[in-house]
């Protein structure tokens, strides 16, 4: 990395930006923890904890909250870690901060609903030229923040950059492994959590566990096809950041995408089931869908979410309409 004798900074101190704080001091670098509120900031340096985000997980000595945006400057990598409908307005926000060398590591995992950007071009746009990464795969932020075995992809354009990142930020609990295929890593993110939702949905509804399988065979389909129409590499696909991810998030209610589609199978609205919570596939259903029909690729499933988010179908209508579907060969 150019400055690699800075700290790691982080940017957003939510469950996933407190449990990648303690993974980066893991893993022997100085952290440099922001958010947006001087009073959460006061009260993370003064108890160590994020009782808020994530609760009984104490911050590591090395780790320095702060509210002060402009401390992220003296940092050889900044990880953005807010929802990911946030991008372009954090690499705004960081852009007089960091020096153009400095790499933006996006953590977030979506699409950018108001235009169908993927996150990488929106900073490539704000940070023309700069260095920018995705890190995604199967990581729930508590078992990271516990110390649980966790395996991630880092990906850069950068060979040397992925490579130096990952490096610095592996640690006795968190494998990072590297890619240069930055496409395929942040589709992986983004379109899991979409399909998680169906998966979920399954569940509330009581349809079996057969019925959850296929939807996670087919739904991996959907996102291999999406993937490869956008310069997605397949092998990047079957890895953590795609398959890996898809399965933990359709099999777990610890995710928020899956217990958002577990209450909507149980009947509750769209409007109710988030319960506060952040619920990326929900916010970046409509642009995964229009991205898809944009290159005529066939997402049905990811088709019933947005369905079903925006109203047009019930749950029931949805399973109707996936079951009924014209009989052709799998692959
Ligand atoms: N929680 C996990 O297990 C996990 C794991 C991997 C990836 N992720 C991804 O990380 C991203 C963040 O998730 P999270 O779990 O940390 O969410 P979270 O809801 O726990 O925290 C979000 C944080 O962002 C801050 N924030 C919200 N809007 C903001 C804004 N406009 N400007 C600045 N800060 C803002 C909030 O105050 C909060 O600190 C998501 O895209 C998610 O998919 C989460
Ligand atoms: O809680 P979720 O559904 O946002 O999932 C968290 C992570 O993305 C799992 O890898």
């Amino acid at each position: 990395m150019p400055e690699a004798t800075g700290p790691i900074g982080i940017a957003g101190a939510g469950a996933w930006g407190t449990a990648l704080a303690n993974a980066a001091a893991m893993a022997g670098n100085d952290v440099i923890l922001w958010m947006r509120s001087p009073e959460q900031a006061a009260e993370l340096a003064g108890t160590r904890m994020n009782e808020r985000f994530l609760p009984g997980v104490r911050l590591l000595d090395r780790i320095s909250p702060t509210a002060d945006l402009g401390r992220l400057a003296s940092c050889c990598a900044v990880l953005l870690v807010t929802p990911a409908q946030t991008t372009r307005e954090m690499a705004e926000a960081l852009s007089p901060v960091l020096s153009r060398k400095t790499p933006l590591v996006l953590c977030a995992k979506g699409i950018e609903r108001t235009t169908g950007a993927f996150l990488c071009d929106v900073v490539e746009e704000v940070r023309p030229g700069a260095p920018v990464a995705v890190l995604s795969g199967p990581s729930f932020a508590h078992d990271v923040a516990r110390g649980l075995p966790t395996a991630v992809t880092l990906a850069c354009r950068d060979a040397a950059l992925a490579e130096d990142l990952a490096t610095a930020l592996s640690g006795p609990t968190l494998r990072v492994y590297h890619r240069t295929d930055v496409r395929g890593v942040e589709i992986g993110g983004a379109a899991k959590n979409v399909l998680a939702i169906a998966c979920g949905a399954v569940a509330g509804r009581g349809l079996g566990e057969s019925a959850k399988a296929a939807l996670i065979a087919r739904g991996f389909a959907e996102l291999l096809r999406f993937a490869r129409a956008y310069g997605g590499e397949p092998e990047t696909l079957m890895g953590l950041s795609g398959l890996g991810d898809l399965v933990l998030t359709c099999s777990s209610a610890q995710s928020r995408n899956f217990s958002f589609g577990l209450r909507l199978g149980q009947g509750a609205s769209a409007e109710t089931a988030s319960e506060g919570k952040l619920v990326e596939g929900a916010a970046t259903a409509s642009a995964l869908v229009a991205l898809a029909r944009a290159k005529g690729v066939d997402m049905p499933i990811a088709e019933a979410v947005e369905q079903i988010l925006s109203g047009a179908w019930t749950l029931d209508q949805a399973v109707d309409a996936l079951m009924n579907r014209p009989i052709k060969s799998e692959h």
